[in-house]
């Protein structure tokens, strides 16, 4: 029998959980014959599937970013689950995320550190990042939906992760989820890391399936000078959880 969530929540976010993830995965069924979104390499399946989309060989990250535009791709439910269970265990309170699309992992990042928060007295925060306005107005309407509770935890940083990380990051941050196209996640990680703590944890998404991608991220993360431990985590295509240790 299989567990029930861990997640601790009123039903009404439980509920808009399950929602977002379902409408999430009708989005990739029909998006991908994988099932599964991981780079720009999408778009040819797209074409096959509507000739009327035209993709320009001069500005294949352009085309990708306009489909994208619409799409969830949101961290699986289990991920997410495994990600509250996890940051509710570390009682960490300062998280980066990259990226939040429509916010659906943020929720839950959000839910674990307000209930850390409110056990501990320390202050928490989970820093969003989203590129596409229209996204990030949309994650606001969804966290909005959750209530106060979920909404005062999460600092949305809005416009191209890489300068609105550069600034006001806490001293120290106990979790970094990447969860980005592959190409950003090792020049995200690089941002981020002066301010990891010892035993601080970066999850990346997929990085089974799109161990292609991440060949530079995970050369990174696995050279013994850069003082990280990691395990791939057997979830479906894989889930990287990488222990700072320098
Ligand atoms: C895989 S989705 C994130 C899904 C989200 N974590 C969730 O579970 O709902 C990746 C998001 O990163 C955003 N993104 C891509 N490049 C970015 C950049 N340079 N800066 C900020 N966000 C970016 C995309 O617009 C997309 O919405």
């Amino acid at each position: 029998m299989t567990a029930p969530s861990p997640v601790d929540a009123p039903l009404h976010i439980l509920e808009l959980l399950a929602n977002l993830h379902k409408r999430s995965l009708d989005q990739e069924a029909l998006l991908s014959k994988t099932g599964k979104v991981f780079s720009s390499s999408i778009l040819g399946e797209l074409q096959d599937q509507d000739p009327t989309i035209t993709t320009t060989p001069a500005n294949p990250k352009e085309q990708f970013d306009r489909l994208m535009l619409d799409k969830f791709i949101a961290l699986d439910q289990d991920k997410c689950q495994f990600t509250y269970q996890l940051v509710t265990a570390m009682g960490a309170t300062n998280i980066v995320e990259a990226g939040t699309s429509f916010g659906v992992s943020t929720i839950y990042l959000a839910l674990a550190v307000a209930k850390t928060t409110s056990r501990t007295g320390k202050p928490g925060m989970v820093i969003a990042t989203e590129k596409e306005a229209s996204k990030a107005a949309a994650a606001r309407g969804y966290w909005a939906q959750c209530g106060p509770e979920v909404e005062r935890h999460i600092d949305l940083r809005e416009g191209d992760l890489l300068e609105t990380l550069k600034d006001g990051l806490p001293e120290e941050i106990d979790l970094l989820l990447l969860d980005i196209w592959s190409a950003l996640a090792l020049p995200t990680l690089q941002t981020v890391l002066p301010r990891l703590r010892r035993g601080a944890v970066v999850l990346t998404d997929n990085t089974i399936s799109g161990a292609k991608g991440y060949a530079d991220l995970l050369a990174f993360l696995r050279s013994s000078e850069n003082g990280f431990q990691n395990m791939t985590l057997p979830f479906s295509n894989g889930f990287e959880m990488s222990v700072y240790l320098p």
